[in-house]
């Protein structure tokens, strides 16, 4: 055997986190964590600190509490359930390699930093690490990037790192959403449209240089590309939008309201953005927004769901790590 193939692979798939609980005291000790991070919010911190503190903090964990409560399950949050289930499931893939297969949050549990102590207690040599987003941003993927750098800042012998900075239009990932669309289209039959849904971001990112806004229009035309869709059959949007600046456009609270006006009134809304089901979609996409589509004049409105832990996403992870190998 070669001495590259004893060399110990320790694969960590990474989330953006969850609260511990639904209880309004966690949620606000989550958002503290996350709108704290300066990947995440850029203002001046004496400034920041303060809006945080006096404006965001004594309110906004309520409210996203009882978002939280309408979507959590017995196992606790979806995203972190799904992300769990991936990862197990990647590992019985696996089992008998040398890869050993972790899962983390960037916020919350389990820690980031925790997971790649465990690889360095185990011997791991080789780090992978898949940061859940199929599209880079700086507010997400670079984020978890600086928690791999600073660990590392405390290690003298570094293990070789592979970082998955992005996938949004790996032919794997790209095919896989497809085929999620064409079942739902086989069991549900077929809208009018087909809305794409991103996560938005402050619009002034892009112009800083951020790729994001880039990738979701890619990911989104590969998707129709494959799914052979006119320029008329689908949409795509940017949702969740937080605070008052200017976000990435066009909103989708504002096209969901327009478009039964335009005489579309059936559609299906997927959100290639998100690798797991989890707050932003099974609450905000698959309730809030649909009673604004319907409220508009909108007759059907069905969510497609996330890859999650089907054997489908299962083999994408792979094929990303075979690459990265
Ligand atoms: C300035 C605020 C935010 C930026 C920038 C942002 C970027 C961003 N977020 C995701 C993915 C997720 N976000 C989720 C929840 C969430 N996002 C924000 C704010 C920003 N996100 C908040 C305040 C919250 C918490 C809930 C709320 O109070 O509204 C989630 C879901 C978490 C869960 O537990 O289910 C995901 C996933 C991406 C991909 C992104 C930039 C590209
Ligand atoms: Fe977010
Ligand atoms: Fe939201």
């Amino acid at each position: 055997m070669s001495r590259q193939a004893l060399r110990k692979t320790g694969v960590l798939l990474v989330n953006l986190g969850s609260p511990a609980s639904t209880k309004i005291g966690d949620v606000r000790r989550f958002l503290r964590e996350f709108l704290g991070d300066p990947r995440v919010v850029n203002l001046p911190r004496p400034l920041w600190w303060l809006i945080l503190n006096l404006f965001i903090l004594p309110f906004r964990p309520k409210k996203s509490a009882h978002a939280y409560r309408a979507i959590w399950t017995e196992q606790g949050s979806p995203l972190i359930v799904f992300t769990r289930r991936l990862a197990e499931k990647l590992a019985a893939r696996l089992a008998g390699t040398d890869i050993q297969v972790e899962y983390a949050m960037r916020y919350g549990k389990p820690a980031l930093a925790e997971k790649l102590a465990e690889f360095k207690q185990n011997g791991v040599e080789d780090i992978v690490v898949v940061p859940l987003y199929p599209q880079y941003s700086s507010t997400t993927t670079a984020s978890i990037f600086d928690v791999v750098a600073e660990v590392f800042v405390g290690w003298r012998h570094l293990p070789s790192l592979r970082f998955i900075g992005e996938f949004h239009q790996h032919p794997a990932y790209i095919r896989a959403v497809a085929d999620s669309v064409r079942a739902h289209w086989a069991e549900h039959g077929r809208a009018d449209c087909l809305l794409m849904s991103f996560h938005g971001l402050p619009a002034k990112l892009t112009e800083l240089g951020d790729p994001y806004f880039y990738q979701c229009q890619a990911t989104a035309k590969r998707i129709a590309e494959q799914l052979d869709l006119a320029e008329d059959q689908w949409r795509l949007v940017f949702q969740s939008r937080f605070g008052r600046a200017e976000w990435l456009k066009p909103y989708c609270v504002e096209v969901l309201a327009e478009l039964p006006t335009q005489g579309i009134r059936n559609i299906d809304v997927l959100c290639p953005g998100f690798s797991v089901d989890c707050l932003e979609t099974l609450e905000e996409i698959a309730i809030a927004n649909r009673e604004i589509f319907l409220e508009a004049g909108g007759e059907t409105y069905r969510y497609i769901p996330a890859l999650n832990d089907s054997d489908a996403h299962v083999e994408v992870m792979q094929a990303l790590i075979e690459t990265a190998r």
